[in-house]
């Protein structure tokens, strides 16, 4: 079974202004919202592949009862544990560019964070637990270490979708897989990343750190899956982009959806980058109709 975390869930406000003005009154020409976090975003992909996971968590509030009934309706099991707080808004500013304003989140009690931790260690051999997002500032900052220890413990394997220095922490756990994109992988080793090539040697430190697959997403410049026996290089399809929240996230809930029925893990990659294109050209995420028709306009060579 595949656990989806995700710490600090949120209800993703997306608004569309014409001409932003700072400081002045503006109207939106659209808004819409979604259940978000990077671990229900995850879930979310995955119902759609039809692969079936329990998304785990904090939630509370009016919000976090949103984003609990729109899981339900779409089928997703949730095992949340309840917090006092609203989970939060993250405004998602679609203007001349695109602007994000990600809320504080709730606090945690330790009371909380023991139930979240006797679930993790309830996990099984095989299963996959999905650690994706930022960590509340209630939490203590190697709190996804700590996860992903008793993870690997059960025998369960673990996948990472984390930025900063949480990151650099949680590769020595050897997690499966962790998809940083090429700022976050930038800001890690403190250099400006542009080019895939000038990405490798550090995702090949990532993999020497104890990471067992890493995929460098670069938004419209492609993408790399960096494993032990291999490079390969992803190109990504030419498309109107109308919302990049969630590629990401999409990318990984691709790439595990194959390699949850045993797939190849070059067609894992495969799926995954098809699944970030189709979520960077909807409004939403992904649809299972979207990743069919990318895959075949994904191009991938082996890199010596
Ligand atoms: N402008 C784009 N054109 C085509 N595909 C895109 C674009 N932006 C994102 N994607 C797809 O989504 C994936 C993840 O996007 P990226 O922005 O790198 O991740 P994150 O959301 O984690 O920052 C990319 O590898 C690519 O497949
Ligand atoms: O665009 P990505 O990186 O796939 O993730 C998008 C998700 O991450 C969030 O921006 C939250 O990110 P953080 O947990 O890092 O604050 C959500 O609002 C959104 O659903």
């Amino acid at each position: 079974m595949i656990y989806t975390c995700t710490l600090n869930p949120s209800v993703d406000y997306v608004v569309h202004v014409q001409d932003f003005q700072l400081g002045d009154l503006n109207r939106m020409s659209y808004d819409v919202k979604f259940p978000g976090g990077k671990g229900i975003n995850v879930s979310r992909v995955l119902k759609r592949a039809g692969v079936e996971s329990e998304a785990l968590g904090f939630i509370g509030g009016f919000t976090g009862a949103y984003v609990e009934e729109c899981l339900k309706e779409e089928g997703i099991s949730t095992n949340f544990i309840h917090v006092n707080g609203d989970s939060r808004i993250n405004i998602k500013l679609k203007t001349k560019s695109e602007t994000e304003i990600n809320g504080q989140g709730p606090v945690i009690s330790n009371e909380q964070v023991r139930k979240l931790i006797k679930q993790v260690e309830n996990l099984q051999n095989d299963d996959v637990l999905v650690l994706a997002g930022s960590i509340p500032s209630s939490l203590p900052s190697d709190f996804y270490t700590k996860l992903s220890k008793i993870a690997k413990k059960q025998g369960a394997k673990v996948v990472v979708d984390v930025s900063g220095k949480v990151l650099l922490d949680i590769v020595e756990q050897g997690p499966f897989f962790i998809k940083p994109n090429h700022h976050e992988l930038g800001e890690l080793f403190d250099v400006t990343i542009e080019t895939p090539e000038e990405a490798i040697p550090y995702g090949q430190r990532l993999l020497e750190l104890g990471a067992e697959n890493v995929a460098i997403s670069m938004a419209g410049k492609g993408a790399l899956l960096i494993t032990r026996k291999a490079i390969y290089q992803a190109t990504v399809p030419k498309g109107n982009v109308k919302n990049s929240v969630g590629a990401g996230d999409s990318l990984v809930a691709g790439f595990l959806a194959t390699i949850i029925n045993n797939g190849e893990i070059v067609e894992a990659f495969r799926r995954g980058v098809a699944s970030g294109s189709a979520t960077a050209f909807s409004l939403e995420l992904c649809t299972q109709e979207d990743v069919e028709r990318l895959i075949p306009k994904i191009e991938i060579k082996k890199l010596d």
